[in-house]
């Protein structure tokens, strides 16, 4: 690296400490950036801890290239440039046409595609348009009967389009007067610059507010056409919003439509668990306005605060009647009883626990690679495992069959852009899905595609080592104080207990996985979800959602169904109704923990589908949690 020479004229790194904004300015960004690079320079050899990084970032051409860009805009801020002339789109033609005529060279024709371009000829017109002063529409002049007295005053002329004012009103709390309640982010009236929350409202189109109420003055709004002309008095101490821009998650949703207690609800913001909102204005300790991240062209809404939420999230709760239901049936969990009735056609096998650990199933209980290697995390008795925890955990007590609130989550999650860099670990992708809907043919394949892309970490057991396994292969085999020290020390992302034993699969399993540069893929229950969300494992949760009823009695004619004790039993017309409604109460219940949704219609172009998310998922920014973020730094 060549470190810079020290410039005898430069400034000390003390010297640009003590230089004013508009010293700074007039020198230059990229000036007190190379003060800034020679001041390192002296450091550089002295092993100070990321100074080479700095040093790098501060060096970088891109960097350099912008700060150009930054002081030559600084300029024009300052000088309030005026056009040089007013058709430079005719001008540009022109120069096309001379070019077309003069002999033709390489600079000619890359100016001549660059005049043409159709960005660069929408640029040139809007240039004009700004240099004709060519605006739409052309505000009408302002009434002159306005008495001499009235500086106080303010007229505000808005042309009405299609497009909601952008503002409320209401009346003030002590004098009764008519005021501006608030200017929605990004709305009309926001944009003109013009109206204020607090404005106190006097005349609309000439007609004196004194003595209505707001619904009335809304009506002659709703009435008018064309321009608007409000006198308003200025609020005296008119707040400054700072505006900070804030993204979350919401992890509930909202209807402002259903809420009474909602300011104005056609200026609310309807949104879904698991939605992205930009909040862009905290000033009401109430009533926050946020966009939709995936829609931020347009103006604000008005969406409950954190606070607010949470105590709507609380009222809501308790005033549903109580009734306890099973949030996700265990699906195809027969009891004896229920076995009773099952007709077993003859081909089915029967197994009864044991034999699930015997040696005679061991063949089948395993998945294989190619070149025919034990590849772990797919036995039956950790399934069963799971299973078995799953219907003994997920006894969900709630009042709300089809939205189950946790009262003591925060409504919002803070979230920020993740972009991984290629030497972080990759996020662990986490699958789940209604037992049945194909989340573990899913790992498999991607598993059985790429061995050496994907893994399924080693689960933990307190049973006793077979002759034919090895301890770190099938499972790790360990005793239960071991085990039982791990779950006080939160080390299992899910464990459980079948048939005496215990199961569970460990973070640190999952972080060896990552730790060998694979991508680890989990199959996990919904009930574990948030606790397999850290910092240091970064999961990507995929829901996978079963296809139509059609579509899974085409698809799954020759597939097996896992059950406690039938192998190979295939599926009945009520297993597709249980994958079906468990499907629609975990979207219910854990929708605002998805990343994703893949409909597992067709097995191939499920994984295809799935290969692309994933590689997505390490690749390109997502948003995550920013706790996340803060954990890691
Ligand atoms: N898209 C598909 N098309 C056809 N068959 C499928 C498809 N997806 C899964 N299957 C089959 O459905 C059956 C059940 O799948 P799988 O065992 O993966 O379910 P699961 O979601 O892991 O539930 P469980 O853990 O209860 O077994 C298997 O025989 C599997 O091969």
């Amino acid at each position: 690296m060549v470190l810079p020479q020290k410039a005898t004229e430069s400034l000390s790194m003390q010297e640009t400490m003590n230089m004013t904004p508009s010293s700074l300015q007039e020198n230059g960004l990229s000036q007190v950036l190379s003060m800034v690079l020679e001041e390192l320079g002296l450091y550089y050899h002295k092993d100070v801890n990321g100074i080479d990084a700095l040093y790098s970032l501060l060096q970088a051409p891109w960097l350099q290239s912008l700060l150009k860009v930054h002081n030559c805009l600084q300029q024009y801020i300052q000088q309030r440039p005026q056009p040089v002339l007013q058709k430079a789109r005719v001008l540009s033609s022109e120069v096309v046409d001379a070019l077309r005529e003069s002999p033709s060279s390489a600079d000619s024709r890359e100016l001549k595609r660059l005049l043409r371009g159709p960005h660069f000829k929408a640029l040139l017109s809007a240039h004009d348009m700004v240099a004709q002063k060519d605006f739409e529409p052309i505000l009408p002049p302002l009434p002159d009967n306005i008495p001499d007295n009235e500086e106080a005053m303010r007229i505000v002329c808005l042309v009405k389009n299609k497009q909601p004012l952008g503002a409320t009103i209401k009346h003030h709390e002590i004098t009764g007067d008519i005021i501006v309640a608030r200017v929605i982010h990004g709305g009309l009236a926001d944009r003109s610059g013009l109206l204020y929350a607090g404005d106190k409202l006097v005349e609309v189109n000439g007609v004196s507010v004194d003595g209505l109420e707001p619904e009335q003055v809304i009506q002659i709004l709703v009435e008018s056409e064309g321009t608007i002309v409000f006198k308003l008095s200025p609020v005296a101490d008119r707040s400054i919003n700072s505006h900070t821009m804030l993204f979350v998650r919401a992890m509930a949703d909202y209807w402002p439509q259903q809420d009474p207690a909602i300011p104005c609800a056609d200026a609310g913001l309807p949104f879904q668990k698991g939605e992205i909102l930009q909040i862009v204005d905290q000033s009401d300790s109430l009533w926050w306005q946020a966009r939709k991240a995936s829609d931020l062209s347009r103006c604000a809404g008005l969406i409950p605060s954190n606070h607010l939420l949470k105590r709507k999230q609380r009222e809501f709760w308790w005033s549903q009647p109580f009734m306890s239901y099973s949030c996700i049936k265990a699906s195809q969990l027969s009891t004896i009883g229920e076995e009773e009735d099952m007709k077993i056609e003859e081909k089915f096998v029967e197994a009864d626990e044991e034999t699930f650990e015997s040696e005679e199933l061991k063949g089948e209980d395993e998945f294989r690679d190619k070149e025919g290697n034990i590849i772990a995390g797919f036995r039956r008795s950790m399934r069963l495992c799971r299973r078995q925890t799953h219907s003994n955990q997920m006894s969900c007590y709630s009042r709300c069959p089809s939205n189950c609130y946790h009262t003591a989550a925060a409504p919002y999650e803070e979230v920020v852009r993740y972009q991984r860099r290629p030497c972080d670990r990759h996020r662990l992708i986490v699958l789940f899905g209604p037992s049945g809907v194909g989340v573990n043919e899913l790992r498999k394949q991607l598993i059985g595609l790429n061995p050496s892309v994907f893994q399924s970490p080693v689960p933990h057991t307190t049973r006793q080592k077979k002759t034919y396994e090895e301890n770190g292969r099938e499972y790790f085999f360990v005793s239960k104080e071991t085990f039982e020290s791990m779950v006080y020390s939160h080390g299992f992302l899910e464990y459980g207990e079948y048939n005496g034993h215990m199961y569970g699969t460990s973070v640190e399993a999952v972080k060896a996985v990552l730790d060998a540069a694979k991508i680890c893929i989990v199959d996990l229950e919904p009930q574990c979800i948030t606790g397999a969300r850290r910092h240091e494992l970064k999961p990507y949760i995929i829901f996978i959602k079963p296809p139509s009823r059609n579509c899974m009695r085409q698809t799954r004619k020759n597939a097996s169904i896992f059950t406690d004790y039938y192998v190979n039993m295939t599926f009945k017309e009520e297993d597709f109704q249980e994958i079906e409604e468990s499907a629609k109460k975990m979207e219910a219940q854990f929708s605002q923990f998805f990343d994703q949704v893949v409909v597992n219609d067709n097995l191939e172009s499920a994984t295809v589908q799935l290969i692309s998310i994933i590689r997505r998922a390490q690749d390109e920014p997502q948003w995550i949690p920013a706790s996340w973020i803060c954990l890691d730094s």
